[in-house]
């Protein structure tokens, strides 16, 4: 394609000559090729800008960034606006995908992943192939890329839409995180349908205050209807929450259809009669003076709420209520949520979960003290680099509602991992609690969690549920929450057995 092609496009300056051809596009100077355009983003880390040599000698033909420099020998675009510009430029240079799929954007604080493994499983049940871009990986066609973000570059969608389409996916279930929306990482994305999820405390670090967090969520729906794909529009909103009330209250181009599980709350898709156990979630779905009965293999009232968006979202395709429902009773879940480990003859239960926020830990713990066990153990920790203030609120809420904790590390990046911990204890130590230990190692504390666990008690590792890897400092090894403790579990059988084969007390049983 020629830059002529393509520019102008808003307000940048353009210098060179517009008969470049150009044979693809890149924000990473280090998978630059020959014929490329390169984007110089400014970043949090370091400045695109200073890698425009390394892009031109890998072949860039174009460079993109916020200031003209007279030194650089290919053509350039200069951009007061080098987010915004790369979004409108790869929307046109992959030849507007999102006008060929139909896009549903989730957003919210806890439950995006979710929703997006409900829908792409209920279309899969329809017959239906569902592209996925979210938090555990990318994957369309057959193919599964591994995610660097839970919304990635606009570049990186822009082109992924594209091989979709090509491919012949028609619809495209993807998250839409509040950094992506405030870092224009989904500019000019025509969606078909928004989904609202819930609105608790995270990411202060980056927003600040609630409101500004909240303003990112809802510019995905304000997002609704402004391109060029005239069906209708739909916004999906929970109003068991009382942000969702207030979104739902807003002047939108789209059809708002509401969900809830409150028996307060009036719906269009609403759940009754919940039951729920160690096997699943079972309710009446209402939709239109319809009931349909809804049994999942998801634990807790949060996977209600989950199941209904989904539900929402799917009938607002134009599949039928009756048919969505039942393919979502045969929805798979999604990894690491709610995730059982086996174990054995052991007579306890070990969950891996995603919880890394207080509101899912509050969700999480709920569901698992519904089922009544013994005693909940939990292993938790917080994220380094990301919002300190959810870390005591986490806390108390762990200790609150466990009878043992153990508090360990969660990633904890470039900070001090005991820090991280110290912030937690705030928490725990406010609301009084002594019910914890405090182990750094994340492999020691699901150790000792493991050991402690007798029968029909339940451990709850929380906050890594899928990640494979721990991050400290800059170092990325391989950790995964559930074969750690599988190796703790196969260790405690084999004693069990040893110590029956010996006489001996079964200690713990
Ligand atoms: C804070 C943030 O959003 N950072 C994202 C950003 O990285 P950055 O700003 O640190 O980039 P940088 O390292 O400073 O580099 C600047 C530019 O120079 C380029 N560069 C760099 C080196 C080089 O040799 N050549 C080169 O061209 C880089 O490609 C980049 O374009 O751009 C990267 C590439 O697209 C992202 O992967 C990275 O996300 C990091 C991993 C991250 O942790 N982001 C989190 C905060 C985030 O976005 N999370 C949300 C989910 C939140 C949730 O819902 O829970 C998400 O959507 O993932
Ligand atoms: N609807 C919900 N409401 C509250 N908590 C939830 C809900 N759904 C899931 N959770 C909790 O939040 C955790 C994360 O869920 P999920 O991965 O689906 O959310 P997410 O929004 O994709 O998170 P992320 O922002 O990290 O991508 C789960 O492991 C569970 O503990
Ligand atoms: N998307 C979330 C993931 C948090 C998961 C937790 N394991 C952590 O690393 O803090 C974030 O980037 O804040
Ligand atoms: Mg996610």
């Amino acid at each position: 394609m020629k830059l002529k092609d393509i520019l102008p496009l808003n307000n940048e300056k353009f210098y060179g000559d517009g008969e470049t051809e150009i044979s693809g596009v890149s924000y990473d100077s280090r998978k630059v090729k020959k014929g490329f355009l390169f984007f110089a983003l400014p970043g949090h880390q370091t400045d695109g800008k200073k890698y425009i040599r390394d892009a031109i000698a890998n072949g860039a033909v174009v460079i993109v960034s916020d200031a003209y420099d007279k030194d650089i020998k290919v053509a350039q675009i200069e951009s007061g606006d080098v987010f915004g510009f790369m979004s409108l430029f790869c929307a046109k240079f992959f030849n507007y995908p999102d006008r060929e799929l139909t896009i549903l954007g989730i957003t919210g604080t806890n439950g995006k992943t979710t929703v997006t493994y409900m829908i792409e499983s209920i279309l899969a049940n329809l017959g239906v192939s569902c592209g996925v871009i979210g938090t555990v990986n990318y994957r369309y066609g057959g193919k599964v890329i591994e995610a660097s973000n839970t919304t990635p570059q606009s570049l990186d969608v822009y082109k992924m839409m594209r091989e979709m389409s090509d491919g012949g996916v028609k619809h495209l279930a993807m998250e839409v995180s509040s950094h992506a929306l405030s870092l224009g990482r989904v500019g000019g994305i025509d969606f078909d349908t928004a989904v609202f999820t819930n609105l608790t405390q995270d990411h202060l670090d980056f927003h600040k205050t609630m409101e500004n967090y909240f303003q990112a969520k809802a510019s995905l729906f304000k997002s609704l209807g402004v391109g060029k794909k005239n069906n209708t529009k739909f916004a999906i909103i929970n109003v068991d929450d009382d942000y969702g009330i207030r979104l739902s209250k807003m002047s939108l181009n789209a059809e708002i259809k509401s969900y809830s599980a409150a028996a307060e709350n009036k719906s269009d898709f609403h759940a009754e009669n919940i039951f729920i156990s160690a096997s699943g979630s079972k309710f009446d779905a209402l939709y239109n003076g319809q009931t349909q009965n809804i049994s999942i293999k998801h634990i807790g009232l949060h996977n209600v709420h989950n199941a209904l968006a989904s539900l929402a979202a799917v009938v607002c395709l134009g599949y039928s209520f009756d048919k969505t429902a039942a393919a979502l009773s045969a929805s798979t879940q999604a990894p690491g949520r709610l995730e059982r480990v086996d174990t054995k003859n052991l007579g306890f239960e070990v969950a891996v979960d995603y919880a890394h926020t207080e509101d899912a830990l509050k969700n999480v713990l709920a569901a698992i003290k519904n089922l009544n066990p013994q005693r909940i153990i939990t292993v938790f920790g917080a994220g380094g680099d990301r919002d300190r203030t959810k870390r005591p609120l986490m806390g108390k809420t762990a200790t609150e509602m466990s009878d043992f904790v153990f508090v360990t590390s969660d990633n904890p990046r470039t900070e001090d991992p005991e820090k991280i911990i110290l912030d937690i204890e705030v928490g725990i130590k406010k609301a009084g609690k002594k019910n914890y230990k405090v182990v750094v190692d994340r492999e020691q504390a699901i150790k000792e969690a493991v050991v402690m666990a007798e029968k029909g008690d339940v451990v709850l590792i929380a906050g890594k549920g899928h990640e494979t890897y721990q991050i400290i400092g800059t170092q990325k090894t391989h950790f995964n929450d559930a074969e750690i403790a599988l190796k703790y579990i196969i260790v405690k059988e084999k004693q069990r057995l040893q110590a029956r084969q010996l006489g001996q007390k079964e200690f713990g049983f």
